[in-house]
C-alpha cells in the first residue's frame, strides 16, 4: 500500500501554504503566506526547508511578489519581476534549488514576453505548479533507482531530513525507504538527530514512524559506534548542491558521516535530483556555505546551554569530497566513477 504523504508546500487560490517544519513533531500546522516577505522569512527560518521544497516555495513566493507588478509593458513588469526574484535569492545561499527555480521562472517569463502581462502571470503560476509536480515524479524515480542498491533487512543510516516534507513528495534519501515498505521489506533506519536544528530527531523519525518504518534515533556522536557494531550496511543522505566534480554540500555533519562510512567500508550514497546538481560550480570549495545565528547552538529551542557571549561557529552545511561518495542517485539513474565526466551526461538530452 502506498504511503500517505503530507504535502509540505503548495499554492492554492493565490496563497502559498506550507507545513511549518519548525513546529514538528509537536504540532502539525500549515501557514497561509500571502506576501513575498513572509515567503522569504519562511525559507530563512526553515519553516519550509529541504533543497527541493525551498525551490518550490521560492517559485510560489515569487508569484506573491509579482501579484501587483505593472501590466502596461513587459519591460516594466520585468523590472519588478527581477527585483522580487533577486530578493528571494537572498534568503539562503547554499541549496542551489532556490536559484534553479528562480532561473526557471525567469526563463518562462522571457519565453512569454510577447504575451499580455496578465497572461505572463498566469504562465508563471503554471510554471511554479510544474516545478512542484515534476519534483514529485523526480523523487519517486530517485526512490526507484535507490531501491536497487538496498536489500530487505538492511540497516541504513541517514543524516538530517531528506524526506517527503523536504520535497514535493517521497523525499530523496528517504524515497527508497517508502518504496521498500510498499514491497514489504523490513529496513532498519538509524536517524542521526542532526544538531543543532535536529531535523533528524524532529522530522525524519516523525516521517518514518508515520509510515510504519523501523527507525532508531541516535545522536550524531553515535554514528561511529553503530557502524562498528555492524548495524549499518549503507548510508544514504540528501544534498543541497552537487558541484561539477561530484563534491556534495549537505547538512553539517554529513562530511563526518562520510569519513566514518569510509573507515567502516560502508557505501555512502547521495540522493540528488538534477535540480540540485550545479555544473556551474566547479568544486565544493566554490559552494557558498550558509552560517547561521549562534543562538541555534547556545540556546537551541529556547534553552540556554552555553555561556552568554561564547564564540560560536555555526555553518549549516559542510562539503563531502567526491572521493567519499560511492554513488550519486538521480532520477535518471545511478552515477558512479568520474563524476566530472558522468554528471554532464545527465543533462545531454
Ligand atoms: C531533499 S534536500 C534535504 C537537504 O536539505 C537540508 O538542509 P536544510 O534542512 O537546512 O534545508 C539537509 O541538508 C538535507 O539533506
Amino acid at each position: 500500500m502506498e504511503t500517505a504523504f503530507l504535502q509540505s508546500v503548495f499554492f492554492q487560490n493565490g496563497i502559498l501554504k506550507i507545513l511549518d517544519q519548525t513546529k514538528i513533531p509537536n504540532v502539525t500546522e500549515f501557514l497561509e503566506i500571502t506576501t513575498i516577505e513572509d515567503a522569504w522569512d519562511a525559507i530563512k527560518q526553515l519553516k519550509v526547508r529541504g533543497a527541493p521544497a525551498i525551490g518550490i516555495a521560492a517559485a510560489y513566493g515569487l508569484l506573491l511578489g509579482i501579484k501587483n507588478a505593472p501590466e502596461n509593458s513587459f519591460d516594466d513588469f520585468y523590472i519588478e519581476f527581477k527585483k522580487q526574484a533577486d530578493y528571494l535569492a537572498t534568503s539562503r545561499p547554499t541549496a542551489v534549488n532556490l536559484f534553479w527555480a528562480l532561473k526557471r521562472m525567469d526563463e518562462r517569463a522571457k519565453k512569454e514576453k510577447n504575451q499580455p502581462v496578465a497572461k505572463i502571470k498566469e504562465a508563471l503560476e503554471e510554471e511554479a505548479h510544474l516545478i512542484r509536480q515534476e519534483d514529485e515524479e523526480v523523487c519517486r524515480s530517485i526512490g526507484t533507482h535507490a531501491l536497487s542498491l538496498l536489500k530487505d533487512g538492511m540497516g541504513i543510516l541517514t543524516h538530517c531530513n531528506a524526506g517527503g516534507i523536504a520535497t514535493a513528495k517521497y523525499g530523496t534519501a528517504l524515497a527508497p525507504l517508502y518504496l521498500a515498505k510498499e514491497k514489504g521489506w523490513n529496513i532498519k533506519v538509524f536517524a542521526d538527530e542532526t544538531r543543532p536544528l535536529l531535523q533528524g530527531a524532529r522530522l525524519t523519525t516523525w516521517e518514518l514512524m508515520q509510515a510504519g518504518i523501523d527507525v532508531t534515533l541516535i545522536t550524531d556522536s553515535m554514528a561511529a559506534m553503530v557502524m562498528k557494531k555492524g548495524w549499518i550496511q549503507a548510508v544514504i543522505v540528501g544534498c543541497d548542491r552537487v558541484a561539477a566534480n561530484g563534491d556534495v554540500a549537505n547538512k553539517i555533519g554529513t562530511y563526518g558521516v562520510a569519513l566514518l562510512a569510509k573507515a567502516h567500508n560502508i557505501p555512502f550514497y547521495v540522493a540528488a535530483p538534477l535540480s540540485t546538481i550545479d555544473l556551474d560550480t566547479k568544486s565544493g570549495d566554490d559552494i557558498p556555505i550558509e552560517e547561521r545565528d549562534a543562538s541555534e547552538i547556545t540556546e537551541g529551542f529556547g534553552k540556554r546551554t552555553a555561556p552568554e557571549g561564547v564564540k560560536v561557529f555555526n555553518p549549516a552545511f559542510d562539503v563531502t569530497p567526491h572521493e567519499l561518495v560511492t554513488a550519486i542517485i538521480t532520477e535518471k539513474g545511478i552515477i558512479k566513477g568520474n563524476y566530472q565526466v558522468e554528471l554532464p551526461k545527465l543533462f545531454q538530452g
